[in-house]
């Protein structure tokens, strides 16, 4: 049994208009999606902004009303409220967000940040408290000055590495970290994962690791899924997304991670105007009529695609991939 098992969720927003207010349509922000994340692992969740990376997060954590599916953990189904709360799962499920100013209370200490989850769940004494949020600071790589200042005193890394500590402070089974190195600077992005690695291995966490930038998602996660509009279009391990590519969206973001290397800046340029040649050309092979990914058909144990399956089988040939 996996850790998290997600099932054909679907998450529709109502759109209301005219004079009633009646309900006339919906916004399919997840719209079946089917992937198990495993206890220890990151699994990597990635797509352009708008195709329901945050809602599929959200509703993991339980923020978010779930349309139809199921998300079991440790075999229970948590989007039943009761189940939730006999599971402990706001203990054991936490969030990271993109945005640390506007996710820390800004008129509280970073002590009080840290040990809020530590007050709802443990119940410490006052000393035991202010042991476990100087561990905590520590562990993130933070001094003890900095329980008493407040988070516009921090640099966004640092406001970001608080957010990590305030997640583990309770020493979560499951962390949903939705975009949480977007909004820093490429090499303080490198010490925040680092942090979050480290904080892996000696807890044990599971991440669901939110990205629209595969670049980030290389060296954190083992599995990974693509997501367009609201569908799954592809779904591998990381040899499998990185390597051998099928889905041309897959191709598309693969193109898009910007070249560091001065040298091969001309050649990843070219590759990346053939992907969206082949993306304007064939992009009818590659969506049904109504312009939606189809399901998801399996080439390899590891590997599928949502292609009609000749397609999915020819494509997955070519790239040398044994068939399932
Ligand atoms: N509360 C809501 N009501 C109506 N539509 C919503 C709501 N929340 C999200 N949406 C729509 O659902 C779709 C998916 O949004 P979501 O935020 O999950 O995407 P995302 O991939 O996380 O993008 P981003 O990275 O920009 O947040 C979008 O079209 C969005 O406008």
């Amino acid at each position: 049994m996996s850790l998290v098992e997600i099932k054909d969720l679907k998450v529709h927003y109502p759109i209301r208009s005219g004079f009633w207010n009646r309900v006339t349509d919906s916004v399919k922000a997840v719209d079946g999606i089917t992937f198990n994340i495993e206890a220890g692992e990151t699994y990597g969740l990635v797509g352009e902004s708008g195709s329901g990376k945050s809602t599929t997060g959200k509703s993991v954590v339980g923020l978010e009303k779930v349309t139809s599916g199921s998300i079991l953990y440790n075999g229970k189904d948590i989007t039943k409220a009761e189940n939730r709360r006999k599971l402990d799962y706001n203990r054991d499920v936490q969030m990271i967000f993109q945005d640390s100013l506007s996710s820390l209370n800004p008129r509280k200490r970073i002590e009080d940040i840290i040990a809020e989850p530590l007050r709802n769940f443990e119940h410490l004494s006052k000393d035991d408290e202010k042991l476990r949020v100087l561990q905590l600071l520590n562990i993130v790589g933070l001094d003890a000055d900095a329980l008493y200042k407040y988070p516009h005193q921090f640099s966004g890394g640092q406001r970001q590495r608080i957010g990590v500590a305030r997640a583990v402070a309770t020493n979560p089974k499951l962390i949903i970290a939705d975009e949480p190195v977007s909004a820093l600077d490429l090499s303080v992005q490198a010490q925040v994962l680092n942090f979050m690695k480290k904080i892996q291995r000696e807890f044990g966490i599971s991440y669901l690791f939110i990205s629209h930038d595969l670049g980030v998602v290389r060296h954190m996660c083992n599995n990974i899924a693509i997501m367009n509009r609201g569908r799954l279009v592809e779904i591998g391990t990381r040899e499998d997304i990185y390597n051998h590519p099928l889905h041309i969206y897959t191709k598309r973001l693969l193109a898009a991670i910007p070249e560091t290397n001065v040298n091969q800046r001309a050649a990843h340029r070219a590759s990346r105007l053939a992907v969206e040649k082949i993306y304007e050309d064939q992009q009818s092979k590659y969506y049904d009529e109504d312009g939606m990914a189809y399901p998801l058909v399996q080439v390899s144990p590891t590997h599928s695609v949502a292609l009609p399956e000749n397609i999915a089988k020819q494509l997955a040939s070519q790239e040398g991939e044994v068939q399932a």
